[in-house]
């Protein structure tokens, strides 16, 4: 399997080389130069597969002969051996037509570790078989820094720069990225949002030659990795499904802030997973649930809310999803991020918006929503959702009519985000691993959100 640009000019990159390039070295985002498709023949074989051994048969589909298959299969099981469920992604039922994908089982209690376990091993893998040196640096709105973290701890040759928002990631967010002590592990808390990380690290990468003499690597979902791992479990929901009986096409309803998770859906689908409606959920910060209705894409105010994870105004992958929604045609992306460079603004034509409006529905969830969602489902069903995963709940019930059976993905547990929960007055029982963590002392400094003093510290980290 080949990766090409979304901006057209890189083009032939194999996938350990995609992987080892994040960003597209034209500024644009890195897709399969050809969506590999599943037949529904191929989905009823599937459909007794353990999540590993499914992950294997979609992986092989991306990777090809790369990685021989049984060094891929340790991967993958060595990636999964660490989750709590032997399930690794289970799925509940809530209430009749509505089911939830439990993401979190993972060591750091959210849906990232699905990705970033796997992407962890690939990159120690990588740096024994080629030789290349791992130099990783990503932005955090709490749960990809964590995740990240806990992927590459340690880990000879790796090293591994993180930048969260001072004081915008939950308490115990803040403690799993800044309590780990390993040598190969920086924590930089900057003077900003989320958007100002992610804005520094996608110009670091820009920067070629700075990129290529550091060796920067990226965890983000700006890696095609992180979004081909995150496929396999619509899959796997949807075969738990089938195995129950229920064969129909399936809608998703996906808590969105970076859009990665939702195109991992989208992408599932175009593959040939039959779903139905591809459910997008914000929370306040509700730039792509106005897309969705408007055809207009504008970046405005950051908002504070109570599911901080999605505290994001521009969607990294949102480019991924304009290449498709316009053909595959890089000059046309090219041109809409250019436009978006000087104006700030996206706007797509009519014919283009009811494309996007057979692709997804959306709801931007506000505030009290989220809380009396969590409320509601704790007391009548007895089931304890985390503010992003009630957004993406209160989306499907708001849009049940139009979905029919529908699965939500529940993005993380909520003993991470116990200010939110305390808010609607439950108190919560936190795991041994999150409690653990009150005691321990952190390493972090302090940063301004400027890509001079990123760029100084991580010469200084990396050489
Ligand atoms: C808990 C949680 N839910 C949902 C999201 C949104 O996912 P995405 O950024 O892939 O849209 C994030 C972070 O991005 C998250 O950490
Ligand atoms: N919510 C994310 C934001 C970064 O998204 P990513 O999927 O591109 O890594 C986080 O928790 O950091």
């Amino acid at each position: 399997m080949e990766y090409i640009s979304t901006r057209g000019k890189v083009s032939g990159v194999g996938f350990i080389d995609a992987i080892l390039m994040g960003l597209a070295d034209d500024g644009g985002l890195l897709v399969p130069a050809r969506i590999p498709q599943v037949s529904a023949d191929t989905l009823k074989q599937w459909q007794e597969l353990s999540y590993q051994e499914l992950a294997l048969e979609i992986f092989t589909l991306y990777i090809g002969e790369e990685i021989p298959r049984e060094e891929l299969r340790q991967l993958v099981d060595d990636s999964y051996s660490t989750f709590r469920d032997a399930d690794v992604t289970p799925v509940r039922k809530l209430h009749e037509g509505l089911d939830v994908m439990e993401l979190f089982h993972g060591p750091t209690f959210a849906f990232k570790d699905v990705a970033l376990q796997f992407l962890g091993n690939l990159y120690s893998y990588v740096a024994r078989k080629t030789g290349s040196t791992i130099h990783i640096v990503g932005a955090t709105s709490g749960d990809t820094g964590a995740s990240a973290i806990e992927g590459v701890r340690g880990k000879e040759g790796i090293r591994i720069c993180i930048l969260h928002p001072h004081g915008k990631v939950s308490k115990v967010q803040e403690l799993q990225m800044t309590t780990v002590d390993d040598a190969n592990v920086l924590n930089l808390a900057i003077d900003g949002t989320f958007d100002d990380g992610q804005r520094i690290i996608k110009e670091l990468f820009a920067d070629v030659q700075f990129k290529h003499r550091y060796h920067l690597r990226a965890i983000n979902s700006i890696n095609i990795a992180r979004i081909l791992a995150q496929t396999v479990y619509y899959f796997y929901a949807y075969l738990q499904l089938a195995r129950r009986g229920q064969a129909a096409a399936v809608s998703f309803s996906v808590p969105t802030g970076n859009f990665g998770d939702i195109f991992a859906g989208y992408l599932a689908k175009r593959m040939g997973l039959p779903v139905n409606r591809l459910i997008l959920a914000t929370n306040e910060n509700n730039i792509l649930a106005h897309f969705v209705s408007e055809g207009v894409y504008q970046p405005g105010e950051f908002r504070g809310t109570y599911s901080p994870s999605m505290d994001i105004q521009v969607a990294s992958n949102f480019e991924r999803y304009l290449f498709y929604l316009y053909g595959e045609d890089a000059s046309s992306v090219t041109e809409l991020m250019e436009q978006f460079k000087q104006n700030g603004t996206i706007t797509i034509p009519q014919e283009k918006l009811a494309v996007v409006q057979s692709d997804f529905s959306a709801h931007a969830v506000l505030n009290q929503e989220c809380l009396d969602t969590i409320a509601h489902y704790h007391k009548e069903n007895g089931y304890l959702l985390d503010p992003h995963t009630a957004c993406g709940v209160a989306a499907a019930d708001r849009l049940a009519s139009e979905s029919g059976a529908t699965v939500a993905l529940s993005t993380a547990h909520p003993a991470k985000f116990d200010e939110s929960i305390r808010l609607v007055g439950i108190e919560q029982p936190f795991p041994s691993q999150i409690s653990g963590l009150f005691e321990q002392s952190q390493h972090v400094e302090l940063s301004p959100a400027s890509n001079e003093a990123i760029a100084a510290r991580l010469v200084k980290f990396f050489e």
